[in-house]
């Protein structure tokens, strides 16, 4: 990047923001002149006082890096991308709208399918100021991809798309709508796929993805930070990432079980282990609940509590509430007529009432059947009830203290909960309260005296609803932030990483954010580790959409040499006795591997001068499990002898450049 180019490069962005300010101006007026109109119909003017308010937000929103890029075309033509259109005097383009047809090969382009373009250009900007530029150039050779990999590796993933493969390639635009699963070995570019297809999906599918968004999940926070750069270079911003610790709103965890719980917990059996938690907290009394009425006191016993119960059927717990509530007063209005024995027509429903409006009656609905939150029917469950339900294995001493594999069982039972339908009718009151209040409003300014008949008046242009979701305070979050936020949000693409950790539970999660089943699953069953992972991945999708998935391998690891993977042949072949390990494009140093009663000399000693670092071992700082995902430029392995045979395969393909194995010998006496 020469700083004549930066030059002229800044010159071009200044001029696009002239324009656009410009532009604004002329929206501004044009807005002005209409609310002014007095004479004009009132659809025509509604209809331009519209327009041109939606115009004015959009150029309002473009001033935020207005310009992001520029592809040169193999012509010798070059468009600027932006977050809208504009042109100069002459109406030449001076900015493309990114989703005008033109602008499609700065999102889809790649090495092996140009598109026309030769060059990529993504400005880094601050305010209107470019700060500066990087490119990819599209050369679609060897050479580019050799000196990609050759290079050191930062701590974050980097874009690829100069360099994608043709196996790479065809999984990116792979026009399959459903479930697919791409698998390959340690570094063969499943995660790098995964995120250009998803660049690629925003592009092509735009309509939906940005209106639903699309979620990436990712074993941990660390290796979300490795790839959450990769995306917004390629423009996009409509991304949720998160870990499966994190899906469900409110609750935030790294904290892990003990494997035998998670194995528990992530099997479908666990429905069943919620259903029955559930259940257990609908009460029979002990005594039965006097109620006391104006003229009796009526009695509610176990025998009538299951009546009602009875009555309810199979509703959600907390909707099932309600139901509960009506059949207790069904039950108990003929106990009280004849108690107060005597008989005039409206009795019954004079008592009707009485029990509906009864503290007494709501206060055992409570208890008998009390409104529960996902939290306290899990934290109640762990704390002493799962005992008395035959699974004692779940029981802590702080039920609040949730592992990651709760969240599929929280979510599960916020879906058998159900809500109780307060949420809806206080929205509902609260929109009613706005709309009738805008009705006044207006109304006040129609009846004002000082405005004659012949003039514009409000009710000319708007009206109460109009005018009362219009005072809403808007949204101002971006889709990312609300989707995050909301337990109930529906994705338009999901896309799994190390999908082979994830349980049947946690799945049944990501379909219910997914009901189109639009996902891209990449993994490696090589790689399991998780007792409750995938061991084949048809069973795994078979319930939610049969054999309708698509699988694609890739063949050719990126990231590792072949010394290193030659190395880690030995952990694959303990898996997998019939594996094939991906196949390495590079050569590089032979791994080192010394045994010694002082690792940590050892390790100090190894440590580069440069390029990214790692000690992996099972007692940290970084172990096999944490590993997943990651890659370092030189990485040392302590005692590979105590993992197991899968943390051994991954704690081995990590490194790019340099492999050291480390075993420690028992310090002599
Ligand atoms: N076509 C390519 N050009 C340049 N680099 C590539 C290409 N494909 C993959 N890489 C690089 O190879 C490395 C490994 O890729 P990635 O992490 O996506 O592999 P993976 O299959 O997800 O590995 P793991 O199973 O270990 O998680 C990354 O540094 C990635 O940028």
């Amino acid at each position: 990047m020469s700083d004549g180019e930066l030059g002229y490069e800044r010159a071009k962005i200044a001029g696009m923001y002239e324009r656009l300010d410009r532009e604004r101006e002329e929206v501004e007026g044009g807005l002005a002149a209409v609310l002014r109109d007095a004479v004009g119909e009132r659809w025509p003017r509604e209809v331009a006082v519209r327009e041109l308010t939606a115009r004015r937000d959009r150029l309002k929103a473009a001033d935020h890096g207005l310009c992001f890029g520029r592809i040169d075309h193999l012509d010798g033509g070059r468009t600027y991308i932006g977050r809208v259109g504009l042109f100069d005097e002459r109406y030449e383009p001076l900015l493309v709208d990114w989703r005008a047809p033109v602008a499609r090969p700065f999102y889809t382009a790649t090495g092996v399918r140009r598109e026309g373009i030769s060059r990529r250009r993504h400005f880094r900007t601050r305010g209107r100021v470019v700060e500066g530029f990087h490119d990819d150039e599209l050369a679609g050779d060897d050479t580019a991809l050799l000196s990609a990999l050759a290079a050191p590796r930062s701590a974050t993933m980097r874009d690829i798309v100069a360099t994608i493969r043709a196996e790479q390639d065809e999984v990116i635009r792979l026009d399959h709508r459903g479930v697919l699963v791409v698998e390959g070995g340690p570094g063969t570019g499943k995660t790098a796929v995964a995120l250009h297809r998803v660049a690629y999906l925003l592009y092509t599918r735009r309509e939906r993805l940005s209106r639903h968004g699309v979620l990436v999940v990712g074993p941990n926070v660390r290796f979300l930070r490795h790839i959450g750069d990769v995306l917004p270079s390629l423009g996009e911003t409509d991304v949720v990432f998160a870990t499966p610790g994190e899906l469900f709103p409110g609750v935030r965890t790294t904290l892990e079980d003990v494997p035998e719980v998670r194995g528990l917990k992530g099997g479908l059996a666990a429905v069943d282990v919620i259903s029955e938690a559930i259940r257990d907290r609908r009460e029979l009394p002990d005594e039965p609940i006097p109620i006391p009425l104006s003229d009796v006191v009526v009695e509610l016993s176990a025998d009538l509590v299951e009546v009602a119960w009875a009555r309810v059927g199979e509703v959600e717990h907390n909707a099932g509430r309600e139901l509960f509530h009506a059949g207790l007063v069904d039950v108990l209005v003929p106990l009280a007529v004849a108690a107060i024995g005597e008989d005039w027509p409206e009795l019954a429903d004079d008592v009707r009432r009485e029990l509906r409006g009864s503290v007494e009656l709501g206060a055992a609905v409570d208890a008998l059947w009390p409104l529960l939150t996902p939290q306290e029917l899990l934290a109640d469950l762990y704390e002493g009830r799962c005992v008395a339900l035959g699974y004692p294995e779940l029981y802590r001493a702080d039920g609040w203290a949730w592992t990651v594999s709760d969240v599929p069982l929280l979510d599960e039972a916020a879906e058998q909960l159900g809500d109780d339908g307060s949420a809806g009718r206080a929205a509902a009151r609260e929109r009613a309260r706005r709309v009738e209040y805008a009705r006044g409003v207006l109304e006040v300014l129609d009846t004002d005296p000082a405005l004659r008949r012949d003039t514009l008046r409000a009710v000319d242009l708007v009206d109460a609803e109009w005018l009362a979701d219009r005072h809403e305070a808007p949204d101002h979050r971006v889709l990312a932030e609300r989707a995050a936020a909301d337990r109930e949000w529906t994705y338009g693409h999901v896309v799994v990483d190390e999908a082979q950790e994830l349980s049947e539970m946690d799945w049944r999660v990501l379909m219910r954010r997914c009901p189109n089943r639009s996902m891209t699953v990449v993994g490696d069953l090589h790689q399991r580790e998780a007792e409750a992972g995938a061991r084949d991945w048809g069973a795994r999708f078979a319930p939610y959409v049969d054999d309708r998935w698509v699988h694609r391998t890739l063949t050719v690891n990126y990231r590792s040499t072949a010394e290193v993977m030659e190395r880690a042949g030995a952990a694959l072949a303990e898996i997998d006795p019939l594996a094939v390990p991906p196949r390495s494009v590079r050569h590089g140093a032979v791994p080192w591997e010394v045994t010694t009663a002082d690792p940590d000399a050892v390790i100090a000693a190894a440590r580069p001068d440069s390029g990214t670092f790692a000690v992996i071992s099972v007692d940290g700082p970084l172990t096999p499990r944490a590993a997943k995902g990651l890659e370092f430029d030189t990485v040392v392995v302590v005692d590979p002898g105590r993992m197991t045979a899968v943390e051994r395969y991954v704690a081995l393909t990590r490194a790019t450049r340099q492999l050291g194995i480390v075993h420690t010998a028992p310090a002599l006496a």
